[in-house]
């Protein structure tokens, strides 16, 4: 029997995370399952959203959704909402109508991984470096993939209200003399370094030419996974370098989140590549990054950093959202349509 959640959203609830590379969706049917969850699809693989829905996952059930809550690689505005790096041009309306759903509410994928963080355990992270959680306080999220998104998590009255926003891209300058020889080198975004620029897939890419170009070699490896994989294996010093620089940024930035959001409770790193890359990001370059923040790196020293490794998180947050939606503060006004 259907039932309704405080939000309305009416069982059965389809969840989604379109990110600019993979779409994952899984089934709610009720309150109390564990969300059904469907392969991985590769967002290229279909024109629309529709067609990847009704193909992927409609098409292999006879579960008919009633409503769906989606979160999306890109701020959301308006009745067309474009992913920020991908081809699909989320259309709830079109949504409503061709899936035959009651009720669509789309969020910031980076929402839902922050709402992860307040219902994900031990055993979906990994913690780097020192520092324990303090409950109920401010958290930050960051994720290279095939962007770089960030969100905060801030607890008030009893609830937690994710902060999404465009955090990825935040100038970054260079800082060591190493910085100043390889900035140069790098691809700019209309001329400016962003962090995006550096963290996520094309910024490992840009770090790694960057670093051939200052020592005057061609640059042989054209993707990230055969830099980071090369790096991982030790066997390309160019690589090496590259995954190392990158941990270093990646500290640096997460130590500001942790000191814009004040989060004691802890900072975490979720998107694809930060599992792939977990071996490389326990070395002491990124903690050392991250807590080297003078005036404040006795503070920065007492926050804990995780790698999210649960291999859904940002469902397993939405599911928390669908069964109790009270515990979070999502504003839903602007981003909810229905028949
Ligand atoms: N082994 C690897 N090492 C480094 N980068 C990788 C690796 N495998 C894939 N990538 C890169 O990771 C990015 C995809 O990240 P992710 O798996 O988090 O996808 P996504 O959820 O679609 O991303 P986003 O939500 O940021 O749009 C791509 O840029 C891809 O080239």
């Amino acid at each position: 029997m259907p039932t309704d959640t405080e939000s309305g959203l009416t069982f059965p609830i389809l969840i989604g995370d379109i990110g600019g590379t993979n779409a994952r969706f899984a089934l709610l049917l009720d309150a109390f399952a564990e969300p059904k969850i469907f392969p991985i699809i590769p967002t290229t693989s279909y024109a629309s959203i529709e067609e990847a829905l009704q193909t992927s996952i409609l098409d292999k059930t006879s579960v008919q959704p009633r409503s769906a809550i989606i979160a999306v690689a890109g701020p959301v505005q308006g009745d067309d909402i474009p992913l920020t790096n991908a081809g699909w041009i989320i259309r709830p309306k079109d949504m409503l109508t061709a899936l035959s759903l009651e009720d669509v509410i789309i969020i910031n994928d980076f929402e839902a991984q922050a709402l992860a963080i307040a219902s994900i355990g031990d055993e979906g992270r990994e913690q780097i470096g020192p520092g324990a959680i303090l409950e109920s306080a401010s958290c930050a999220v960051l994720g290279p993939g095939t962007g770089l998104g960030v969100a905060g998590l801030v607890h008030a009255q009893h609830t937690w209200f994710p902060v999404p926003g465009e955090g990825g891209h935040i100038d970054v300058g260079p800082r060591t003399e190493r910085d100043y020889q390889i900035w140069p080198f790098l691809e700019p975004i209309e001329g400016r370094i962003s962090a995006e620029q550096l963290l996520c897939g094309r910024g490992i890419v840009n770090i790694y030419r960057a670093v051939c170009f200052s020592k005057a070699q061609d640059p042989h490896l054209a993707d990230p996974a055969a830099v980071t994989t090369h790096a991982l294996a030790g066997s390309d010093a160019a690589a090496i370098e590259a995954v190392s620089l990158f941990s270093t940024y990646l500290g640096r930035v997460a130590g500001d989140m942790a000191m814009i959001f004040m989060a004691r409770g802890g900072v975490f790193l979720a998107g694809g590549i930060s599992q792939k890359i977990l071996p490389a990001l326990k070395k002491p370059e990124f903690r050392q990054a991250f807590e080297d923040k003078a005036p404040h790196s006795a503070l920065l020293k007492t926050i804990p950093t995780f790698v999210v490794t649960h291999p859904t998180a940002a469902l397993s947050g939405l599911a928390a959202y669908s069964r109790t939606p009270s515990r979070f503060g999502v504003a839903t006004e602007g981003r909810r349509w229905r028949t």
